[in-house]
């Protein structure tokens, strides 16, 4: 068994072949790589099959050396700052290299030591934001910097606006050959309304189409940012001028270690061989394991076990300081993941009056919905676990019980926006096999504004609204004539860069967004790019319209979104009918101008996947009685009897065998006996649009 460059973690030693085989990583890299990156895969998927992983994740080894010089470091030589681009922009490379040259992680070992968990691996995206502390020796004094890394994606905003809660600077990094983009804009004024101080880095200076001059221009013309660090975060130049533009241009946190503790949540996951994890930033005071401590929001009380920096991954300090990031467990720990509510404030038991606590973030609301059925009902359980496994680490997804005449037993999944959704489809389908499973089409939610009154908070009457997440409790028409005053939908403020040349992009574009609903907001040229702003309905963005933006520009527009709040709207129920039956599963609520097209489509579509029957088969699209489309299937007749000749009677028994477990993926709309397959092919998306893998 070869043992060399084992992982030695506390007293056991895992050998290589073993190691990579739980953690799916090459061993050329250094302990810290891998243990790092263990320890990131854990937090967004709890794999069954990941026992070791998990456990070999959570070893803590404290480093005597490294602890004695941060206890040394005082808050005026502290910076705490986050990393922001647009998707792709550099980030997780510069970040790397960040790492690497204050020694915190080896050099030349794996990339991107932050992107650790599979879904980000896989994708090449950020979803998670990632910590880690580092000690950098400036003039010949030690700091200490907290980094985090954020996620471009406007899906994980949240994850981002949570990061800044910790920090009190930005890198605002912007690729060279690209200049500013749609999220570097989005996460421009995000990081600007919180107070940071920005500074600007130019990445991939070492493209040959680089424009760096022209960006520089960008960035005074578009933010008012002045000198940019000209960086290229994969070859390492000039990276070292980074870290000294941070200690001089962003501020040290403010606090004090003699005030009482006054302690945020700014994350949490779970981890199964300790429990919850916390990640807290210490804004006042000095926090030590033994502490007792309290949550002022849920007024529980606990005792702090062990604690500690991301120095990248876990390592134990005796204590946390006013102006430090670090993680924490209770000892006994946190129940439930949902104990810890983030952007709690933690104080000193008996000392809650001397503290004011911080207002705590808001809530991310879940934006597209999707119902999950197995083909199979007797898979029902396996379908719940896989779900219960996957939402551990992420509590933005919302979760409820759903039944349904077509499909069965099944659940109905909220999520924060459709990369949210399409990345958390694949590890569903990755968990429990993606034959056996049917995801319906994405869809928003739309809120029903009642004539019936009710009285609010204030004691004024209000009339009685409704928020829906499934067609299937879409009220009939007859309650919608009598019952309700208007029904609004999701409209979000989209912004959309292109390149100014070739110029029929911009007619493309507004084309698009004009077929779509949007309405033009502003219209912006810089030198060699335009930026648009549109109110667009959220219904038109999650049908694919990010991919049908890229089709129309060649893949150079970028787009970047942030809620519009709900908008009144002509809303109607589609319904596919087999038969005259309502298929429940499939209808949807959409907008009256495009019903017509999608019924169309639909019966069209599913016509190609109903097998023939003995007699005739109507499917149709309407809203309510009025039919907008219709296809027929036509009868065929078939000898039942043909393959069950005289003879062997085992043949016979397998015949039947196989029909009764084929019957478990039959069902019944009205007299027409329908495959799952049928379900599976006419939902199936192929999923354009979202960013690709890039490696
Ligand atoms: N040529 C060149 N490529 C770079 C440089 N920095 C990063 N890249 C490449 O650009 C791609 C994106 O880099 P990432 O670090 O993953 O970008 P990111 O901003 O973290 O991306 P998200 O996490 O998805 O938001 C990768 O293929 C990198 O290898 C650079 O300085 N020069």
């Amino acid at each position: 068994m070869p043992m060399a460059a084992s992982l030695r973690t506390g007293t056991a030693i895992l050998p290589d072949f073993l190691l990579s085989r739980f953690t799916g990583l090459k061993l050329s890299s250094s302990a810290v790589h891998i243990r790092s990156a263990c320890h990131r895969r854990t937090r967004w998927n709890a794999y069954p099959k990941c026992q070791l992983q998990r456990r070999y994740a959570t070893t803590v080894r404290a480093n005597p050396e490294v602890e004695a010089r941060v206890a040394a470091v005082p808050i005026e030589r502290m910076r705490n700052f986050c990393v922001i681009a647009h998707i792709d922009h550099g980030k997780s490379t510069l970040s790397d290299r960040l790492l690497e040259l204050t020694g915190t992680i080896q050099p030349g070992g794996s990339h991107q030591v932050l992107d650790k968990l599979d879904v980000e691996r896989e994708r090449g995206i950020t979803v998670k934001a990632q910590t880690c502390t580092m000690l950098y020796n400036h003039k010949g004094e030690d700091y200490l910097l907290h980094l985090v890394d954020t996620p471009g994606h406007v899906d994980f905003r949240a994850e981002v606006s949570r990061s800044y809660a910790s920090c009190n600077g930005a890198l605002l990094v912007v690729d060279a050959s690209q200049g500013v983009q749609a999220q570097t804009v989005a996460n421009f004024y995000l990081a600007f309304a919180q107070g940071l101080s920005m500074i600007p880095v130019i990445n991939k200076v070492d493209l040959q189409h680089a424009e760096p001059e022209r960006v520089t221009e960008q960035l005074l013309g578009t933010f008012e940012l002045e000198d940019p660090v000209m960086v290229s975060a994969k070859t390492g130049l000039n990276v070292a001028a980074v870290l000294p533009a941070v200690i001089e241009r962003v501020p040290a946190p403010q606090g004090s270690v003699d005030k009482p503790l006054k302690m945020l949540l700014i994350d949490s996951w779970y981890s199964t061989y300790k429990g919850v994890v916390l990640l807290v930033r210490v804004f006042d005071g000095v926090v030590k394991q033994g502490d007792h401590i309290m949550s002022m929001g849920s007024k529980l009380k606990y005792i702090v076990g062990e604690l500690g920096i991301q120095y990248p991954t876990e390592m134990a300090t005796s204590c946390l300081r006013a102006g430090q990031v670090g993680y924490m467990y209770f000892n006994p720990g946190m129940k439930t993941i949902s104990d810890a509510k983030l952007g709690d404030t933690f104080c000193h038991l008996g000392k809650e009056k001397e503290v004011e606590p911080f207002r705590g973030f808001e809530e991310p609301q879940s934006m597209v919905f999707v119902g999950a059925f197995p083909t199979n009902q007797d898979e029902f359980q396996k379908l719940e676990d896989s779900i219960n496994q996957l939402t551990l680490n992420d509590r933005s997804i919302t979760i409820a019980k759903e039944s349904s005449h077509a499909l069965g037993l099944g659940w109905r999944l909220g999520f924060l926006g459709t990369l949210h959704c399409s990345v958390f489809e694949d590890r569903l389908r990755q968990e429990f096999g993606g034959s056996e499973l049917l995801i319906t089409a994405p869809t928003v939610p739309f809120k029903i504004i009642w004539r019936e009154t009710v009285r609010d908070r204030k004691g004024e009457e209000v009339p009685k609204e409704t928020i829906i997440t499934n067609p299937a409790l879409y009220p009939e028409d007859d309650v919608i004539r009598t019952k309700v005053q208007e029904i609004q939908e999701p409209y979000v403020l989209a912004t959309i860069t292109i390149p100014a040349d070739p110029p029929e992009f911009l007619g493309h574009v507004i084309e698009l967004c004009q077929e779509n609903r949007g309405n033009q907001v502003e219209l912006t040229f810089f030198s060699t790019q335009v930026i648009l702003k549109y109110k667009l309905p959220l219904l038109q963005l999650v049908d694919n319209f990010f991919g049908k933006l890229k089709g129309i520009t060649k893949g150079y527009a970028t787009l970047d979104y942030e809620d519009a709040g709900y908008l009144k709207s002509d809303v109607v129920k589609l319904e596919l009918l087999v038969n005259k039956e309502p298929v429940d599963a499939i209808a949807q609520l959409c907008h009256r101008s495009s019903a017509e097209r999608l019924g169309r489509m639909w019966v069209q579509r599913f016509k190609s996947f109903v097998d023939r029957q003995l007699f005739e088969i109507v499917i149709q699209a309407a809203i309510g009685k009025r039919v907008l489309a219709r296809e027929t299937v036509q009868a065929f007749r078939k000898d039942v009897t043909a393959k069950l000749y005289g003879g062997d009677h085992t043949r016979r028994k397998k015949l039947l065998e196989k029909q009764k477990a084929g019957k478990k993926k039959l069902r019944a709309i009205g007299n027409v006996i329908i495959d799952q397959k049928a379900f599976q092919g006419f939902l199936a998306r192929d999923g354009g649009g979202e960013p690709k893998p890039k490696k």
